[in-house]
């Protein structure tokens, strides 16, 4: 019995606690079950809330959350919908949610429009939608890119309204509005406007405009039918996607036309590489987004099919076909007021020239045709324009002009700098590269260099005091050129030799100063410009002929020492032959060389032709940036003396600085980029010429227009540079934000005629400024500050020649009297 009543209380009490147990996870369970958010009553089946709603959407869910909260619940067909009309739950969703709520919904009316939802503003949360989002924001979206474009959107608004301005009264403004923002962000991603300002582009305008808002309002959430199930579903959607993929196709087609057409440029630009002989330097060029996308599948063929590109560009651009294959755009570019008959716009212009056309671009806008007496004049100042220039219209622009004073020191135009863009050049060109200017001939001469910039501060140290700096940088940079054409020295040590140089940097300077689109005279009809040109001509005729007797006579003396050689090799019985290949010859030799084997074609005149075009392109541009280096470090004592510190970490006082040590040398580096940018010293570049009709930033540009392009005024933007006319070489240094902005410059140029001699100054340049800074202390003469005037001519010399004190620093002497 007892141990019944034992049982029969155990049970109970097991029981017992079965209940409580049962109590407590029932509780918990109503705890934790999830309550859902307010959902309106009346939910059908099959459509849910959709009988409720009504277009326009966010109005008919406005008024639902008015009745039913802030937050609900609907049922779109068999999807649950959760609108939020809270500021704060809003935030909640894209603070504490935003990674679970960052997906996007796989409707199936749009993907079609969307490449299978692979489009960025479409595509699932992860690595795809990253990278697109990633090239989108590097390539058009980042902050340097949107200051880069900051003309575009300028340019584009004083367009609209001019536009405006001669369409007054009644206006509709949408299609305006779309065709300007249309063409910014075409300017970005294709490099070219798409919509014009000719009456009959614009209903091609306005029926694009309306597929897109045609594409919009049938995306998002409006198509009841990608809720409804399957057969039913497909049923009710049928006519709009019928709609969708004519649309599509439509966008799909003109997109895929510009990245041909963006394929065939590049095609042409590697055979044109390859006729080079694929010595043509690989350019840091600033691309189109189609450009860095192709440049991306040229690396991954399989990630970055056309299929990607479209999909990111899609998002927010197009153009139209036929815009794309006739983009002869309307109107020539904004022309200031008061062209004279016969003179143009010239009497507007005084020197130097590039403040001049800097001060009427200030006036009438970064695009601007000028006439110089007869000859349309296309002048750019902005980045971007400058950048369609040398990108998409790079072979189109890349001829020079005729322009008639030159044509006796440019050897009738067929000097390097001023050869008409073609075989010729591209010959020049490449002889340049191979036997002067690439890598390993830089690597090569690098003891030349080296040796040049001992010799000057042996100079200094001996002649400290006051000391005029022009003529000994000339003489460094000409006997580094001279070394490499010639094998020897140009100006030695000696006393006697100064005057010499002096004259022929003289020559050289006048000749550079008297270049350039600088001459009236060579715009005005012919007897009036002949008249307004005799004085110059017969200049010009009086230094060529100096000059061209000093190249000739170093040819005769290199074929006198072949023939002497030749002679020789005859007596040795031809044995020297193997030998004598293996010499590596002066750039004269390698001429001379080519003229035994082609006669006709590598004349003297040739021979001539090329190295007077190299003594003067690499001369007086590198000295003259080392002065006013000087000059601006003169008068900024704190910068130079930053500089001095980095070197003295980084050398120390044993030994004079070397080329290899310009890599830790950063502040140096930054106060070279800084000195380009403010006084870059060609500052119109070299005038261009159109070999074609083209269009530069949505104007038409006629064949035969001359092109500046004002790099000195790019350089100041204030819409890119912060406190643009001061000297502040910090704005370079790592982590700073217009360090980015490199790339918008251009003192080197861009494209095809860019300067070929970039790797050399920019070596020849570091190693002299360093060793400068490195051996001696720097004063100005008095305490006014140095003189900063401009001076005139295709180049930028300063106005007066710069004069210092100059002492070597104590610590330096041991090393000093060494050299
Ligand atoms: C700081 C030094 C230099 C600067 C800022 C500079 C700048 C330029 C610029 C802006 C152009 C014209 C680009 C155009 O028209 O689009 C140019 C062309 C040229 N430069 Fe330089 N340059 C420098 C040094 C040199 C050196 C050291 C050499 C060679 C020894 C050189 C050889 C040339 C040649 C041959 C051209 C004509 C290219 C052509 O028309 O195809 N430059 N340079």
């Amino acid at each position: 019995m007892d141990s019944m009543n034992i049982l029969t209380s155990l049970a109970l009490f097991l029981s017992f606690l079965l209940v409580i147990k049962l109590f407590i996870t029932n509780k918990n369970k109503n705890k934790n079950k999830k309550k859902p958010p307010p959902s309106p009553p009346n939910s059908l089946p099959i459509l849910g809330h959709l009988h409720l709603l009504q277009k326009p959407l966010h109005q008919s869910l406005a008024s639902l959350s008015a009745q039913h909260g802030p937050i609900l619940l609907l049922r779109f067909g068999n999807r649950p919908v959760l609108i939020v009309s809270s500021a704060s739950i809003a935030y909640e969703c894209f603070t504490t949610n935003d990674i679970a709520l960052a997906d996007r919904p796989r409707l199936p009316s749009i993907a079609v429009l969307t490449y299978n939802h692979t489009s960025l503003s479409f595509a699932a949360y992860g690595p795809h939608w990253r990278e697109m989002r990633r090239i989108a924001t590097v390539e058009a979206l980042s902050g340097p890119r949107l200051a880069f474009f900051s003309d575009v959107r300028a340019d584009e608004a004083r367009l609209m309204a001019r536009r405006l301005f001669h369409c007054s009264g009644k206006v509709e403004l949408r299609s305006s509005l779309f065709g300007l923002a249309m063409n910014v962000i075409m300017r970005i991603i294709a490099g070219k406007r798409y919509y014009g300002e000719k009456g009959e582009k614009e209903k091609e305008v306005h029926n694009f405009k309306d597929v897109i808002e045609k594409i919009l309002s049938l995306t998002g959430a409006n198509n009841v039918g990608d809720f409804l199930p399957a057969v039913i579903g497909w049923f009710a959607r049928r006519e709009v996607d019928k709609k969708l993929a004519r649309y599509h196709k439509y966008r799909d087609e003109i997109v895929q036309s510009l990245i041909e057409e963006h394929k065939r440029r590049r095609r042409e630009e590697e055979e044109e590489e390859e006729k080079e002989g694929g010595l043509k330097q690989k350019q840091k060029i600033h691309k189109t987004m189609i450009d860095a996308l192709l440049s991306l599948q040229d690396d991954q063929p399989k990630q970055y099919t056309d299929v990607f590109i479209k999909a990111l560009i899609n998002l927010n651009s197009s153009g139209h076909r036929h815009f794309i294959k006739h983009n002869r755009m309307v109107d020539p570019p904004p022309s200031p007021p008061n062209s004279l008959p016969i003179l143009g716009h010239l009497h507007l212009l005084q020197k130097p020239l590039h403040q001049s056309l800097a001060s009427l671009s200030a006036q009438h806008g970064p695009i601007l045709l000028l006439r110089f007496g007869n000859r349309p004049v296309l002048i750019v100042s902005s980045a971007s324009i400058a950048y369609e220039c040398f990108t998409t219209n790079d072979i189109a622009l890349a001829d020079r002009p005729h322009l008639p004073s030159i044509a006796v020191v440019t050897y009738n135009h067929t000097s390097l700098p001023f050869a008409a863009y073609g075989p010729h050049w591209r010959e020049m060109r490449r002889i340049a590269t191979v036997e002067a200017l690439s890598g390993p001939r830089l690597a090569f001469f690098s003891d030349v260099r080296a040796d040049e910039a001992r010799s000057l501060a042996r100079r200094l140290f001996h002649c400290s005091g006051k000391v005029e700096l022009s003529s000994s940088l000339f003489g460094l940079a000409m006997n580094v050129i001279m070394r490499i054409i010639a094998g020897k020295r140009y100006y030695g040590d000696k006393g006697e030799k100064e005057k010499e140089v002096h004259n022929f940097k003289d020559v050289i300077e006048k000749i550079i100063s008297l270049s350039g689109a600088n001459n009236v005279g060579d715009f005005l009809p012919t007897p009036i410009g002949w008249f307004a040109r005799r004085e110059v001509d017969k200049k010009l005729a009086r230094y060529h002929k100096y000059r061209d007797e000093i190249v000739q006579s170093l040819i005769k003396e290199h074929k006198r020492r072949r023939r002497e050689e030749d002679a020789e090799e005859e007596k040795e019985g031809g044995l020297k032959q193997k030998q004598k290949q293996k010499i590596h010859k002066t750039m004269i030799d390698a001429l001379l060389s080519l003229q035994d084997d082609q006669p006709e074609k590598y004349t003297d005149v040739f021979i001539k032709s090329l190295i007077n075009s190299l003594i003067a392109a690499g001369t007086d541009t590198s000295s003259n940036t080392i002065e006013w280096s000087m000059s601006l470090l003169l008068n900024n004592p704190d910068k130079l003396e930053k500089a001095r510190q980095e070197i003295d970490e980084q050398i120390g006082h044993d030994r004079l600085l070397d080329e290899a040590d310009l890599i830790k040398l950063p502040y140096l580096h930054c106060i070279i980029n800084e000195t380009l940018r403010l006084y870059p010293v060609a500052p119109l570049l070299i005038p261009h010429v159109a070999r074609e009709d083209c269009n530069v930033g949505g104007y038409s540009v006629d064949r035969g227009t001359m092109l500046l392009v004002n790099v000195y005024k790019i350089h100041r933007d204030p819409m890119l540079w912060s406190e643009p006319t001061k000297f502040l070489p910090e704005r370079f240094q790592n982590g700073k934000e217009e360090g980015s902005k490199i790339s918008m410059m251009m003192p080197f140029g861009m494209g095809r005629r860019r300067c070929p001699g970039e790797g050399l100054a920019l070596k020849e340049i570091g190693l002299v400024l360093g060793i400068l800074i490195q051996c001696f202390q720097w004063k100005r003469i008095g305490i006014e500050e140095v003189d900063m005037t401009e001076g005139s001519g295709l180049t930028m010399p300063r106005d007066k020649h710069l004069e210092a004190l100059c002492t070597p620093h104590q610590y330096m002497i041991k090393v000093l009297s060494q050299i």
